[in-house]
Order: C-alpha cells, then sequence, then structure tokens
C-alpha cells in the first residue's frame, strides 16, 4: 500500500552546506495499517511525509503509493492520498461548509457525492457548531478540523496526517483519534508524524523512529519494548536515539 525504499532529501544550508534531511528511509505501510512516525523537532519527518505525498522530489530513492509511482505518477497518487500538512492554508473567507464542498469541486466529485460526504464529515469531525462561521474566525482546534475536514471529501484510501494532534486541546485531540480509528475500521491506511509517544503507542499499529533523517527503528511497539527491556515508548525512543549517539561517537 505505501512502500519507501531508500528515499533521500539533500538541502543546502548556508552554515551546513548540503545536509541529508532524510537519509536512505526504508519501510512499508499494509492496507488497514496505523504506522507512526516518532521522532524529535527537524529528524525529517514533514521532509519524508512531503515526499511520499508528491509535494517534494526526493534526491534519491523511491516510493509507491497505493500502487502509484511518486515520480511517474504523481497525480494518481494525489488522487488515493489525503494529506494534512503542517501548514495547510485554507481560504480565510470561506466557512468550513464551502471549503469542503469547494475541494469536492476540484476532485470533480458529484454534487450529490459532495452533499453526503460533507455532511458525514461535519459529524465525524464534530464540526457542526461552527460549520458556517468563516475560517478566519476559527479557533486552532476548529481549523485544523477544518484541514482534516478538506482532504477527506474524495473518500482517499490514504491518509498521510503531519501532526494532526499538535497543540490541541484534549478534546479536540481526541475527535482526531477517534476519527483515525473509524478510518482504521473502514480499511484505510493512515501514517502520521507526531511528537506523542503515549498517542503513538495507543494508535499506531507500528511505528518508525527517525532520527537525524534515518530510520533507526520499525516495528509493533510491544517487539520494541522486549528488543529494549524498556516498558514504555518514551524509553525505548531514548534508549535509541541514545545508541545512534554512542555509534556516532565511536567514528568521530
Ligand atoms: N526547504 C528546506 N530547505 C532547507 N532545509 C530544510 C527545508 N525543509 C526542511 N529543512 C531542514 O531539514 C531538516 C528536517 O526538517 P523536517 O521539517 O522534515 O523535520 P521534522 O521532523 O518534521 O521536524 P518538526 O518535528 O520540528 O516539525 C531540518 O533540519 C530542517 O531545518
Amino acid at each position: 500500500m505505501i512502500n519507501v525504499k531508500n528515499v533521500s532529501k539533500k538541502f543546502y544550508d548556508k552554515k551546513l552546506g548540503e545536509f541529508y534531511a532524510v537519509k536512505n528511509a526504508s519501510f512499508e505501510v499494509k492496507k488497514g495499517e496505523i504506522f507512526g512516525l516518532l521522532g524529535p523537532n527537524g529528524a525529517g519527518k514533514t521532509t519524508l511525509l512531503r515526499i511520499i505525498s508528491t509535494i517534494m522530489e526526493p534526491t534519491n530513492g523511491e516510493a509507491v503509493i497505493n500502487g502509484f509511482d511518486i515520480i511517474k505518477n504523481p497525480e494518481e497518487v494525489k488522487k488515493s492520498i489525503g494529506f494534512l500538512s503542517g501548514n495547510t492554508k485554507l481560504y480565510k473567507k470561506l466557512t468550513p461548509v464551502e471549503t469542503i464542498k469547494f475541494f469536492g469541486g476540484l476532485y470533480d466529485l458529484d454534487k450529490d457525492i459532495i452533499k453526503k460526504r460533507t455532511k458525514e464529515i461535519l459529524d465525524i469531525l464534530d464540526m457542526n457548531d461552527f460549520k458556517d462561521r468563516i475560517v478566519e474566525k476559527l479557533s486552532t482546534g476548529q481549523t485544523q478540523k477544518s484541514s482534516i475536514a478538506r482532504c477527506m471529501i474524495h473518500n482517499p484510501e490514504i491518509y498521510i496526517l503531519d501532526e494532526p494532534t499538535l497543540g490541541l486541546d484534549i478534546l479536540t485531540s481526541r475527535t482526531i483519534i477517534e476519527f483515525i480509528k473509524r478510518k482504521k475500521e473502514e480499511g484505510k491506511t493512515i501514517i502520521f508524524s507526531t511528537h506523542y509517544m503515549e498517542e503513538a503507542e495507543m494508535l499506531c499499529d507500528r511505528i518508525a523512529l527517525i532520527h537525524k533523517g534515518k530510520i533507526v527503528e520499525t516495528g509493533k511497539v510491544e517487539n520494541l519494548k522486549k528488543k529494549t527491556g524498556k516498558d514504555n515508548i518514551r524509553d525505548i525512543f531514548l534508549e535509541y536515539i541514545d545508541r545512534e549517539e554512542n555509534i556516532k561517537d565511536e567514528f568521530e
């Protein structure tokens, strides 16, 4: 369903010169799985999610999403995914309902389907209280729900969500977490990035730990607990980061 092979992305920075934001990342996500990408600030999560969403081209490597190659068939990939980007901008003067319908039009959906799905989306994301208020007057959580709503209208097979619950209160987070679980029940595939370790542990079938652009481990949280002897994901995470830093020290 998602197959990422040796993907790298090189950027240029005035101070650092050329550097890899993502280095040889490989992983698979099966249909119906929730896959979490965990890593500290600047680890490369957003870059990796942008590459598999075809927003950005990799420097090297390949990825196949829902059977479509990100380089050869980006349009088909785009139709297969709902991508929530960290810096999604909505039209300030539209209401959530108008926003959802507008994107439905972009996907060339039939009017009746747009109407039916809009109602479903407003219910799933608990948006009915503010559905007719213009976006510029919405709170952070309401805006985030509207951004998620926007990427659901074409009923994609795959959801790629960059920090979907970042900075949200527990009620709004809960709605979004319930939405992710519900999509899994419908057989959809979800990959999302987060800083919230407990959230990842609760939701994900498998996780990937990413540090300084490299995926340092992938697996079920249960298996990583056994492998490291740690009983929570926070300690597992720190264990892998420490290991990586030590390996580096040996070579420096
Ligand atoms: N367009 C760009 N040009 C140059 N450097 C970039 C660009 N985009 C990201 N970077 C750098 O690449 C690295 C990885 O960034 P990225 O946004 O992918 O990390 P992240 O894991 O999503 O971080 P966070 O959790 O803070 O959002 C960082 O060092 C960042 O400064």
